[in-house]
């Protein structure tokens, strides 16, 4: 199957309230869309860099620009040979360059949706989903006051949400899981979110988490140290999750040997794409160490595949994929609705949603056609 081109449209969706984290609060999502067209079909990748590089070194224009100059080309020769694509010759072709993980995710996701609905097969299916829906959790930002989060906290638990994500910072830790956790009881599924917020010092203070009985702590301290997680991880009993620390299976591998964590976000933009992914499910799982989906404000398009990807079976805890109404009024594909705390997994060929295009065209900010 010869491609005939490649599309990168830039997009921007306003969130429906401020999503504010400890590096910094999010009022937009300014996402780049990747588009592979061929003769008969086409397919999309979401590309989950923010717009600053404050969450990772990746941002949307870097993206766009390491696309454009490198990753884009370097696939002319495996994009244009008669036959299907052989999407780990692209994998490895991208793995060339260094870095620019998420914006080879999208790229590697794009080819990938449009073979697999060339060939009639859905990404889950491709993937290895064991199930048809998956339990959902939801992230809740830092707020402004206890008050405020008791209030959303409330608010998603009757959604459905089966479990709760809270945002920390130093200033923002114990009192609001103290309240979250003495409001809704022991039995509530509770974790925190620090993006690498503290540091070692901080180990006595995170300590005091222990008692509230979290699942996990996630990324407590900066992400390129894993032996400072390793050293913490002795410290708490609240079991410490990696995200922004791991880019690659390797890097899991090393998490996992060091005792950096227990636990592993897996964000496909993150380890530069759904294969790689799936390898870090798969060496997670062999270690028996747990693995969830997290999310990066996707759109319904990354939305889509992220549920392919968290109905894998080492997938057992709630991950970050939650309905499109947590962040947008609208969704640019038929939104994504809370069924019983669940999502369903898309079933259709490749990642099984497909832009809607009105809605499309009133958040895109530019496109750029790549000819081959
Ligand atoms: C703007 S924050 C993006 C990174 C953050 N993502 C979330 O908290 C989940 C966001 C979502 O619900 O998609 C994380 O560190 O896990
Ligand atoms: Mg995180």
């Amino acid at each position: 199957m010869k491609i005939t081109g490649i599309e990168l449209r830039r997009i921007t969706m306003p969130l429906i309230a401020p999503f504010r984290t400890s590096f910094g609060t999010e009022h937009h999502r300014d996402t780049l869309l990747v588009r592979v067209a061929t003769p008969d079909t086409e397919g999309w990748g979401e590309c989950a860099a923010m717009t600053a590089p404050l969450y990772s070194p990746e941002y949307t224009e870097t993206a766009i620009d390491v696309l454009r100059r490198y990753l884009v080309p370097a696939l002319v020769p495996h994009l244009t040979r008669p036959g299907p694509f052989d999407i780990h010759a692209v994998h490895r072709a991208l793995r060339r360059y260094r870095g620019h993980q998420m914006a080879k995710s999208a790229l590697e996701t794009a080819v990938l949706d449009a073979g697999l609905r060339t060939a009639g097969q859905s990404l889950g299916s491709y993937l290895g989903a064991a199930v048809p829906a998956v339990p959902c959790g939801v992230s809740v930002g830092i707020m402004n006051s206890v008050e405020a989060l008791l209030d959303a906290v409330d608010d998603y638990v009757a959604q459905g949400y089966r479990r709760i994500k809270l945002k920390i910072e130093p200033g923002w830790d114990l009192a609001p899981i103290r309240a979250v956790r003495e409001r809704f009881g022991p039995d509530l599924l509770l974790q925190a979110d620090a993006n690498a917020a503290y540091t070692l010092v901080d180990a006595p203070h995170l300590a005091k988490l222990d008692p509230f009985g979290l699942l996990l702590i996630e990324q407590p301290l900066a992400d390129d140290d894993l032996v400072q997680h390793a050293r913490l991880a002795k410290l708490l009993r609240t079991p410490v999750c990696l995200d922004e620390s791991i880019h690659s299976a390797e890097h899991a591998a090393a998490a996992i040997t060091l005792g950096s964590c227990s636990i592993i976000n897996i964000k496909p933009g993150r380890v530069g794409g759904y294969l790689e992914a799936r390898r870090i499910h798969d060496l997670a799982s062999a270690h028996g160490v747990a693995v969830w989906c997290g999310g990066m404000l996707e759109t319904g398009i990354g939305r889509a595949a992220n549920l392919a990807l968290a109905a894998l079976p080492g997938f057992t805890l709630p991950g970050d994929t939650s309905a499109s109404s947590r962040y947008y009024t609208t969704d640019i594909t038929a939104p994504f609705v809370l069924q019983d705390g669940h999502l369903p997994v898309p079933t259709g060929p490749g990642i099984g949603v497909d832009p809607i295009p009105d809605l499309l065209d009133e958040v895109t900010v530019s496109t750029e056609w790549i000819p081959f």
